[in-house]
């Protein structure tokens, strides 16, 4: 069943440079007899344009890749690489890449229209821009009667609706999704999933979304399979992984 250094992605049809290229790419935790080989050597890119979802049990590995392709972690052997992105260093590709968590992450102090500013601002969007933009992912969002409440003043659904809007409104030309829906009801989750596919469209960014369920993974293009963190064939819909990308 395992495929060492199998490569996911390459019956995608190619759109242009790949966002994402990852080369026999391995992150072990620790050393010696503790050590944790939580991604072995895999190979795989994510196309412009990609809907992907990464699916595969707890502890597989997804968030481990999510993490390397993101550029929040280095592999501990084989390459991350992010050519069609400029190869640039961290800084620079937080500025393509947005990253949505499972949890809630949203700064408590900060009323919600300040939390989806807030990445804009560091990026040096002046105050207006930063502040009109929020507003427009806010409201795409169906979120602009939130727009002045604090974080504890949401729902869980709510927050992670202002948690895309934050990814959003960067315009990022990557959204890395880590079980966005995980601590969401299913249709609140399914709402969440629904409003990030349908702007990262508007957007032309490639998504990738890890999830170990089933049903959120058929709302993306692609679906690559995890398991004991290698990347394995479909093993119940041999179609799946051959679906082509819209361009
Ligand atoms: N910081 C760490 N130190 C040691 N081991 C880790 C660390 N982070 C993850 N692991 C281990 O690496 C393996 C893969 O973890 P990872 O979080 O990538 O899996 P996952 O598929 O995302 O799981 P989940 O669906 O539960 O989030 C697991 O065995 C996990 O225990």
């Amino acid at each position: 069943m395992h495929a060492p250094d199998s490569v996911a992605g390459t019956d995608v049809r190619e759109t242009g440079t790949p966002l994402v290229r990852c080369e026999n790419a391995a992150r072990t935790y620790g050393s010696g007899v503790g050590a944790v080989v939580a991604v072995h050597g895999l190979s795989c890119e994510v196309p412009p344009g990609a809907r992907i979802a990464v699916v595969g049990p707890s502890g597989s590995g997804k968030s481990t890749l999510l993490h390397l392709m993101a550029g929040l972690d280095r592999p501990t052997a084989g390459r991350v690489s992010h050519p069609g992105l400029g190869d640039e260093d961290a800084v620079g590709l937080a500025r393509h890449i947005g990253i949505v968590f499972q949890g809630p992450s949203l700064l408590p102090p900060l009323t919600a229209v300040e939390n989806v500013a807030l990445p804009m601002r560091i990026d040096g969007v002046a105050e207006d821009e930063a502040g009109s933009r929020a507003r427009a992912a806010l409201v795409s969002l169906g979120l602009e009667e939130l727009a002045g409440r604090l974080p504890d003043e949401l729902s869980a659904g709510q927050a992670q609706r202002v948690a895309v809007a934050r990814v959003l409104a960067r315009r990022p030309r990557l959204v890395l999704a880590d079980e966005p829906t995980g601590q969401l009801d299913r249709e609140t989750g399914r709402q969440v999933l629904s409003v990030l596919l349908g702007t990262a469209d508007e957007l032309s960014a490639a998504v990738l979304v890890t999830t170990h369920d089933p049903r959120v993974a058929r709302e993306l293009d692609v679906q690559w399979y995890m398991a004991d963190g290698r990347l394995i064939q479909p093993a119940t819909d041999p179609g799946a992984g051959r679906r082509e990308v819209r361009p």
